[in-house]
């Protein structure tokens, strides 16, 4: 039995997280964690998530209970997931990270620490988001530079990075499989007399509203045609699945950085 550690307990993931698991055979929750001033601590964790009491109770410090567990599952913020790696490896402990938003220096701070514990970073733990990787990288190769790409998001208005972590990555797979540098033909807003689009950019726009899950739309556009690939989470729950499944197979495996192409076999 896998015991996990899921820290981000009383947001959306976190909690689609804890509920799946509870049916979820091979795995079972070691602790939960929240941030130190958050309303949830000291309650039962299936109390707050309306599943009765299980008698475990949302912790506020993860260094405390890291040791409890054989993963940790983190979904909470890009540096209070640097943070908890951090800790991870200071005990040894495998790690699922799904945060998004890490900067460049964040991400080069994590790779290094992946070399001491095995470690799942993934911006989408979705199996249909993980296949469209796959698609846009191939799509992008054969059509090559005839095609203008766009990338959509949209997500819910509480959302706090732009674009989604999901889009960034779409973003620099089309980049690479066009030999490009996304540093350079990415384009995240227009305004104004902007002239004629250069062949070269690759567009990254961004929607808020409401109560959108999550949707992503890569679109190749040529004159007489476009190609749109579309993806959308209709809930929570197939993030929440990937994550359990990255991190039953994470615990298996070498120190090292993965990502979730690896988890499901993807990876060419
Ligand atoms: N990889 C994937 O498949 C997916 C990734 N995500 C990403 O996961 C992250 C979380 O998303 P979501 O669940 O919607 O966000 P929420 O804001 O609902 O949840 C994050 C939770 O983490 C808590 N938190 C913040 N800092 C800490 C800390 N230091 N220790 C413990 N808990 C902390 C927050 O508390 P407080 O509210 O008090 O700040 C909040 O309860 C985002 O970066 C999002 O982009 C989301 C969906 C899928
Ligand atoms: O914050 C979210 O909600 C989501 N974030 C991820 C991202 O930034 O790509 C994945 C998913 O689309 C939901």
């Amino acid at each position: 039995m896998v015991k996990a550690v899921v820290t981000g307990a009383g947001g959306r993931m976190g909690g689609r997280i804890i509920s799946l698991m509870e049916a979820e055979e091979g795995i079972d929750l070691a602790a939960a964690v929240e941030r130190g001033d958050h309303p949830a601590i000291g309650r039962d964790v299936s109390e707050i998530l309306g599943l009765g009491k299980r008698g475990v109770a949302i912790e506020s410090d993860f260094s405390d209970c890291v040791s409890r567990g054989d993963v940790a599952i983190d979904f909470t913020s890009h540096a209070a997931s640097l943070q908890n790696l951090r800790f991870a490896v200071q005990h040894g402990k495998p790690m699922v990270i799904g945060s998004t938003g890490f900067s460049p220096e964040e991400m080069e701070e994590i790779l290094d620490l992946a070399g001491n514990v095995p470690c799942v970073l993934a911006p989408n733990m979705s199996v249909g988001v993980n296949v469209l990787f796959k698609v846009i990288r191939t799509v992008a190769e054969i059509l090559g530079d005839d095609y203008d790409v766009e990338i959509l998001e949209a997500h819910h208005h509480l959302k706090k990075d732009a674009p989604s972590g999901t889009a960034m990555k779409m973003a620099h797979i089309i980049a690479e499989a066009l030999g490009r540098d996304l540093d350079e033909v990415g384009i995240y807003e227009r305004k104004g007399l902007i002239g004629e689009r250069p062949r070269r950019e690759i567009g990254i726009q961004t929607l808020r509203a409401g109560d959108i899950v999550g949707e992503h739309t890569v679109l190749f556009g040529a004159v007489g045609e476009r190609l749109e690939l579309i993806h959308r989470a209709h809930s929570r729950d197939n993030f929440a699945k990937g994550a359990i499944r990255a991190a039953k197979w994470v615990v298996e495996q070498k120190p090292g950085l993965y990502d979730m192409q690896d988890v499901l076999g993807l990876r060419t």
